[in-house]
């Protein structure tokens, strides 16, 4: 039995921590003799929290400090929500353990309001997700969105102050952190087609690092590893991140993945749809498939779009 210590490079932020604690539980459970200990970082994207993300340099604002830190060997693992993570990794570096999947919906909170569907002509949803945003002004083009950034904590204080008359946020965060009950109601996948991974817990490390990787196992859950593997290879085709309007979410139906993608006009009103099912071993085939029958239908305007005002790409 190895006596190894592992280093989790972790963000600071309350729901990062929550997912860091997990791992470690996890890694002691599986290997007792095992010594786990957190590294937690301030990422640039925790510096910026004021800032629409996709107007400060996109993708990967939370993962490269602790890329830095794992390539110059002072952690051994980090731990994302797989939503977060960039499709393509440092070299040398690379994601070894996908864990058991959450949750996956998006969460409809509101201190007045049963649900959406109960909302006012005109009120105000906190968000700034444009793939949330493009889903809700397609179903309710009265809405007025507001802009919605911080940690899940800061999401919902703004929603208790009033700025709101509701927020929508991952289930998952709000589960893992203890706020379930902050739930109104989950809204269904129809409605709200979560972000690619979303509820995912994902770990990267060093790739030439094979003692680590065999520690990973017992914590890697094939399932979610495939339907993961789906929804990253859609979104990569479609060069996108957590910050653009796409949604893609894939279930397991005996050998076969079904997988759904969108790509919506977060000014409401076009919701581009597709899917496909294949093969469990071809889960990326099929992300690159459903991809392509989204810009068949032209989702390809739709992201320049995007991507030319946020600057970059
Ligand atoms: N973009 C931030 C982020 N990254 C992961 C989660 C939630 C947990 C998860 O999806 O695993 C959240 C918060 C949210 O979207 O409400």
């Amino acid at each position: 039995m190895s006596s190894r210590e592992i280093r989790i490079a972790t963000r600071k932020s309350a729901l990062a921590l929550w997912q860091a604690e997990y791992v470690k539980a996890r890694l002691e459970q599986a290997h007792p003799a095992l010594v786990v200990t957190l590294v937690p970082m301030v990422s640039r994207g925790d510096k910026l929290l004021d800032s629409p993300l996709s107007k400060i340099g996109g993708k990967g604002l939370f993962v490269k400090e602790l890329e830095t830190a794992l390539l110059e060997n002072e952690a051994d693992i980090a731990v994302h929500s797989m939503k977060d993570v960039p499709m393509d990794f440092p070299e040398g570096l690379g994601l070894f353990c996908i864990c058991e999947r959450e949750d996956p919906r998006d969460a409809f909170v509101s201190n007045t309001f049963a649900s959406l569907d109960d909302l006012p002509l005109g009120s105000v949803v906190g968000t700034s997700s444009l793939r949330r945003q493009a889903q809700l002004l397609t179903r309710r083009p009265d809405l007025q969105i507001r802009f919605l950034r911080g940690n899940v904590n800061t999401r919902l204080a703004k929603l208790d102050a009033g700025e709101y008359d509701a927020i929508i946020l991952a289930a998952a965060g709000l589960i893992r952190l203890g706020f379930e009950n902050r739930i109104t109601s989950a809204i269904s996948i129809e409605h709200s087609l979560p972000a690619g991974g979303q509820g995912a817990v994902g770990i990267e490390c060093r790739s030439a690092d094979s003692e680590i990787h065999a520690l990973l196992a017992p914590l890697h859950h094939a399932d979610t590893a495939v339907r993961v593997t789906a929804e990253r290879a859609l979104n990569k085709h479609l060069n996108g991140g957590c910050q653009v309007p796409i949604a893609c979410y894939a279930v397991l139906e005996g050998e076969q993945v079904w997988l759904r993608g969108l790509v919506g006009d977060p000014s409401g009103g076009l919701l581009l749809s597709a899917d496909a099912r294949g093969l469990q071993s071809a889960a990326t085939e099929l992300g690159i498939q459903v991809a392509e029958q989204l810009l068949a239908q032209g989702a390809g305007d739709i992201l320049k779009a995007v991507y030319g005002e946020a600057g970059h790409e």
